[in-house]
């Protein structure tokens, strides 16, 4: 009897979720304020990193910047002071778990408790698996995924003892389905999303609910990592590559709106459905219509140039 209506509750919540999904699609969530609020950004030098702190920034937060870059960092950090927040620069290399650690241990010493995590730092070898140095894969696991682990554990405490924050992972539309020659990134980005999922669950089943969580997948952003990256000419223009401003705004949207998931654009969830629903041949048929079964060829022709003997050669 107390499994029925435990069922029957179960679906009256399943329907009312999928009910609130679509309200949401179509209307306007509440934004939430996070004047205030300290926020650390990762890969805040680079193009999607520095668009968030400026967006951040324009909100209230005050922030901490973390990059292995320092003058680029430093860059971004000047461009947020001009809006008038608190900022703070840490050089920290995320492929290293002590260098996570030591800078966090850092932050809290020097600024305070941070609210806001924005795992945003990313990286892809670009390189045919079979001719990429051992290190460069590593690289992508290192830094895409294990430090999501540290990062967590180092922040995540404090955000508990409050029951305040969010973590945000910005992982990839190749963290929901595959491509041809980036079996790095995939695993890396696929691994991404388990983590960021498994940890959303872990902190509803513990009643953690002011801690919230959001998962970003982009398709290709024209930030320049994945130049040379396409798909067929005649569907081009139907799916072109994201702008970063806008790809970050979206996800601003999702963040403040405290969504859990945002796929950018919409159609991806299509592509991540049809992964799941259809036969693997059925995706790799239309894969190969779409051209999204070679996309990374030229992409790979591209990166090949810029390095040499396994060596990331300085630009
Ligand atoms: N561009 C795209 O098409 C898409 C990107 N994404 C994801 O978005 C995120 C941002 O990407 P994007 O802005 O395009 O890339 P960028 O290369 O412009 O930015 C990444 C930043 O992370 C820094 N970084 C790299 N390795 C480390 C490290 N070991 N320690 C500390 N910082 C590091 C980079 O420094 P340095 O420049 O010195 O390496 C760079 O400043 C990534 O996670 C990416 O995977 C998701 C979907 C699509
Ligand atoms: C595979 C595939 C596609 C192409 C996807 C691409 C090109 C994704 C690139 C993503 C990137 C670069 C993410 C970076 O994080 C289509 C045509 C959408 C649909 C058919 C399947």
């Amino acid at each position: 009897m107390i499994l029925i209506v435990d069922l029957l509750l179960m679906i009256i919540d399943v329907t009312y979720s999928i009910l609130c999904a679509v309200v949401r699609t179509f209307l306007h969530p509440r934004l939430k304020s996070i004047d205030g609020e300290l926020c650390l950004i990762t890969g805040a030098g680079g193009v999607l990193g520095r668009l968030f702190v400026l967006e951040f920034a324009k909100e209230g937060a005050h922030l901490v910047l973390w990059d292995c870059d320092t003058a680029a960092n430093e860059r971004t950090a000047q461009l947020a002071r001009e809006l008038g927040v608190e900022v703070r620069t840490y050089t920290v290399d995320l492929s290293k778990r002590q260098s996570i650690y030591d800078a966090a241990e850092r932050v809290r010493a020097e600024v305070g408790d941070v609210s806001i995590l924005v795992n945003n730092a990313g990286v892809v070898a670009g390189r045919r698996l079979l001719e990429c140095p051992d290190e460069l894969l590593e690289r992508t696991l290192l830094v895409n995924c294990h430090a999501l682990f540290w990062m967590t554990k180092a922040f995540l405490p404090q955000m508990k003892a409050r029951n305040h924050g969010h973590i945000v992972t910005i992982a990839s539309a190749l963290g929901l389905f595959t491509t041809a020659c980036v079996e790095d990134y995939c695993a890396s980005k696929f691994g991404a999303v388990g983590f960021h999922e498994s940890l959303a669950h872990e902190l509803r089943a513990e009643n953690h609910d002011g801690i919230k969580t959001t998962l970003v997948c982009p398709y290709i952003v024209d930030t320049g990592m994945f130049s040379g990256c396409e798909i067929r000419k005649e569907i081009r223009n139907l799916i072109p590559p994201l702008e970063p401003l806008y790809t970050v705004q979206q996800s601003m949207k999702a963040i403040l709106g405290e969504q859990e998931m945002i796929c950018i654009p919409r159609i991806m969830y299509i592509v991540f459905i049809a992964r799941a629903l259809l036969p693997w041949e059925a995706n790799v048929v239309a894969y190969r219509f779409t051209g999204g079964d070679k996309c990374m060829m030229p992409f790979i022709k591209n990166a090949e140039t810029k390095t040499s003997g396994g060596h990331i050669q300085s630009s």
